[in-house]
């Protein structure tokens, strides 16, 4: 049954989280200025706990380009998210890349962002269940499992700014941060929280989605539409490079899937064998996905026994080439955009391109239950804070996302002073 949340209670939840980091033995971060210094001074809203037993050694800073509207990722680490239906394999997967990235010679950042997770094989630098009891807020909001996992995405990315000064300073020394994510696609990805914790990445790091596909699940063409439905809806929402993962190459062969994904004659082959509506569906969205392989690498591998990490590697690699040359660039016009958008006179239409602006939070996006996050098409807060002058001072790299972040808590501030049933499940 449908619950609801009293968005008063969140916003007093939301004061009280801390982002807690944990140094790992597993995941040694070095080098770093004492945090919590570092980040009083730069008037971060957050907190964040170092155990002072975990400080972390020194290792010589690298150079970085912290220009982020020029485009020189050069020094940046690539930030893989980890998507994937759940079972498909993504935390096996991201303690495989973890164990590759070491081999290389540099330690990897992790991020957990999954709340309902149980305690996964590696060590985790920040995690989402050190911030945000996903029990509590189910018992104590009255919220199924993912109403659950909404609210805890949802309270956590308020404090997200926190965790991206953290990532900035950890990030001059790593070349990798990995993201977990729960493996229930939808809740991330369609939730407010989601799209503003990765658009905050993207516009920070190369950010590349790694989609893991289980090819034991996926062997029967129907399943594997569903499963390419899902990756080319992440595709499509992100607008950031994807590797399709074909994981489980230990047990399965890949040879088929890969043929469906490279012939469409082959995967339409297949299909005459089976019979239903579900068939002419899936031969249906063939064509359109056709598009769809055309725009991603795919690569078999196996996160058990780690075959094929260096080809994935190697996609990556791609991927973050045309993250410079496809998203960065369109990103960078966009923001363009959007920033004269946001000098015009009074009066003109200064919103009205903005409604296919990849990076703005989209209006009703939040989803599900727990804290919904909607923003008025003609809300007057944003257009006072469009035209708030001292905004517009404010590095351009970084507008966008500083906008969402603080319409997001302003509209929870304004929630907060307007008690009533305002959100919904
Ligand atoms: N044979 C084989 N099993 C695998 C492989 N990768 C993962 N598994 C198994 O698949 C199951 C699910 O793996 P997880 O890594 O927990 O999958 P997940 O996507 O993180 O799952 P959720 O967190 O529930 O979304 C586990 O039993 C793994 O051991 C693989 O490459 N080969």
């Amino acid at each position: 049954m449908a619950q609801s949340v009293q968005p008063e209670d969140l916003a007093i939840q939301m004061t009280a989280l801390k982002i807690v980091e944990k140094p790992t033995e597993n995941v040694p971060v070095s080098g770093i200025l004492d945090p919590v210094n570092e980040l009083s001074t730069a008037e971060a809203p957050g907190e964040i706990n170092v155990p002072s037993s975990e400080q972390p050694d020194q290792i010589p800073e690298q150079p970085m380009d912290t220009d982020s509207t020029t485009n020189t990722s050069e020094y940046l680490p690539t930030v893989l998210i980890m998507m994937g239906m759940a079972g498909s394999g993504k935390t096996t997967l991201t303690s495989a890349l973890i164990s590759h990235i070491y081999t290389t010679g540099t330690a990897p950042y992790v991020v957990n962002l999954d709340p309902a997770c149980n305690d996964p094989p590696y060590g985790v630098n920040i995690d989402i269940r050190d911030t945000i009891n996903y029990k509590q807020i189910m018992h104590g909001n009255k919220l199924g499992p993912n109403g659950a996992i909404v609210t805890s995405l949802n309270l956590f990315s308020t404090k997200f700014d926190t965790v991206l000064e953290i990532l900035k300073n950890r990030g001059k020394h790593c070349k990798y941060i990995l993201i977990d994510t729960p493996g229930q696609i939808e809740v991330f990805m369609w939730s407010a929280s989601g799209s503003i914790i990765t658009e905050i990445l993207a516009a920070n790091f190369p950010t590349i989605m790694v989609y893991v596909t289980d090819l034991v699940g996926t062997q029967s063409p129907i399943a594997f539409m569903s499963n390419m439905t899902y990756a080319c809806s992440v595709l499509y929402k992100t607008k950031l490079p994807l590797v399709l993962a074909l994981n489980k190459c230990d047990v399965q062969n890949a040879d088929k899937i890969k043929s469906w994904i490279t012939d469409f004659n082959s995967f339409h082959l297949e299909l005459n064998n089976y019979k239903g509506q579900s068939v002419n569906l899936a031969s249906s969205l063939s064509l359109v996905l056709d598009d769809f392989y055309s725009n991603i690498q795919h690569v078999a591998i196996s996160a058990l026994t780690s075959i094929g990490m260096s080809d994935l590697f190697k996609a990556v690699g791609k991927a973050v080439e045309e993250y410079k040359t496809v998203y960065r660039v369109n990103y960078e016009k966009l923001r363009k955009e959007r920033k004269r958008e946001l000098t015009m006179p009074k009066g003109k239409s200064k919103k009205e391109s903005t409604d296919d602006f990849a990076f703005s939070v989209p209006a009703n996006s939040a989803g599900g239950t727990g804290l919904t996050l909607t923003l008025d098409d003609d809300s007057d807060e944003l257009e006072s804070e469009e035209e708030d002058p001292k905004l517009l001072e404010e590095d351009e790299g970084e507008l966008d996302f500083e906008t969402i972040s603080q319409v997001y808590k302003r509209e929870l501030e304004r929630r907060r002073q307007q008690p009533g049933p305002s959100t919904s499940s």
